[in-house]
């Protein structure tokens, strides 16, 4: 059974979205962030994270109660409190017909979607209806393996990619009821990287398969520098800023599976968070469970046959210097159904400096930094969550006071 572990101390969730309270760039905050939270050392007679990882979802479905370390607080778990989140479901296809009206309208939505809560859905995307299912049922085909052939892309410890199971790997309470599949995408050069990953790590069985998610990924590419010129559009930004600023990116794409659950109101498939990256492509089945936080009332998203959900993460919001906001939102389980979603984190290119657009850089609600330096701060320092970015601009530069304190406590010694 997954290791007994000491309570992560993780901050309370504001009941709203934070980035709503978004100040000017406040270097005088408190002091930088509780120390890395990794998974303690397995306790005497504990299993190790390999056990753990073994013992966990993967196993459970068949137990009448969840272990202990999968059981949330209630602040996290409470149940969603109103009716589903009434959001727009933009055709993006206007990008490409001319219809000037059509695209003023799609503007318009998008903007008070993002400068709210950061979720809209997008119609006429273009994205291959066989493709889309294709990918869904490729999800259930690998989850679907032996626990030992999915260990063999287990997760390379400090990175994202690979297959976790609970992330009992990583965390040792709060563990999330679902296993994911995440690896990276981008198309600098002519390998496909998504097709090698899939044959290198799972052999050549596995080929099909990645060639599968090689093309949706080059599909969401293309989806997400369409939606790019859309925010421009909407936030009246030069034209090309985003496009050009993702036209080198580097994303990572994430299968997440949800057993059915035996306790599903006392655990949460993906806890309350923010994206850290810069903006989302969900693909979901018709199961739903996707929730957004808005005005303290967790708001279903209801899967709309064909569309794709689209969430502002952290690094838009410093992207927009606030403007658009990157939204607390989580995925809960059910007691009968597995649920598939494809998440495709749309991410800057390593090393690109993330800096809003002169037009809108006054007064700087978040300091310069890299993609590379806040993936890093997620996988090896700090569980993302809803004050990711705050956390991380803390890290990234101590407040005035704790430097001088170092330097005193230096001196002394
Ligand atoms: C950069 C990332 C970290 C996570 C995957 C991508 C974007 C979303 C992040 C995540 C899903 C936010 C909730 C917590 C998390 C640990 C998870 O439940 O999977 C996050 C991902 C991660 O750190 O692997
Ligand atoms: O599965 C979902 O509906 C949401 C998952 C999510 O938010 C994430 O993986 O970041
Ligand atoms: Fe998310």
């Amino acid at each position: 059974m997954v290791a007994k572990a000491a309570a992560q101390h993780q901050p309370s969730h504001p009941t709203h979205c934070p980035a709503a309270a978004a100040a000017p760039m406040d270097t005088t905050t408190g002091p930088a962030p509780a120390p890395p939270v990794s998974r303690p050392a397995a306790p005497p007679g504990g299993i190790d994270a390999a056990g753990a990882e073994a013992a966990a979802v993967c196993d459970l479905r068949k137990e009448p109660k969840i272990p202990e370390p999968f059981v949330w607080p209630n602040a996290d778990a409470r149940p969603a409190s109103a009716d589903a989140l009434d959001m727009p479901v933009v055709d993006v296809g206007v990008l490409r017909n001319g219809d000037a009206a059509g695209l003023r309208r799609a503007a318009a939505q998008v903007a008070a979607a993002c400068a709210t809560h950061g979720f809209f859905q997008v119609s006429g995307h273009g994205v291959d209806a066989a493709l889309a299912r294709a990918a869904l049922d490729g999800a259930s085909e690998f989850f679907r393996l032996p626990l030992a052939e999915k260990r063999r892309a287990r997760r390379v410890p400090g990175t994202v990619s690979g297959y976790t199971s609970a992330h009992a790997d990583r965390f040792a309470s709060k563990l999330p009821w679902k296993e994911t599949l995440s690896f990276g995408f981008h198309d600098r050069g002519d390998t496909p990287v998504v097709a090698d990953y899939f044959a290198s790590t799972l052999g050549q069985d596995f080929e099909p398969l990645g060639r599968v998610y090689q093309k949706y990924c080059e599909e969401m590419k293309e989806l997400s520098l369409t939606i790019m010129e859309l925010l421009e559009l909407s936030l009246g930004v030069e034209r090309g800023y985003y496009r050009e600023f993702f036209a080198d990116s580097s994303s990572i794409m994430r299968c997440n599976y949800y057993p059915p659950c035996p306790e599903p109101e006392r655990t949460l498939g993906t806890g309350p968070h923010c994206d850290p990256t810069a903006l989302t492509i969900l693909l979901q089945d018709d199961v739903g469970g996707l929730e957004v936080l808005v005005d303290g009332d967790w708001r279903p998203v209801n899967p709309v046959p064909g569309a794709m959900v689209i969430n502002i993460g952290d690094t838009f919001m410093a992207l927009s210097n606030g403007r658009y906001k990157s939204c607390l939102h989580r995925a809960v389980v059910n007691r009968r159904q597995e649920r598939r979603s494809l998440a495709f984190f749309l991410c800057p290119r390593e090393d690109r400096v993330v800096r809003p657009p002169p037009s809108a850089a006054t007064p700087r609600h978040y300091p310069d930094f890299t993609w590379a330096d806040l993936m890093r701060f997620t996988q090896r320092h700090y569980r993302a969550d809803t004050r990711t970015l705050d956390a991380f601009t803390r890290w990234l530069a101590p407040p005035a006071d704790a430097a001088a304190t170092a330097q005193q406590l230096e001196a002394a010694s």
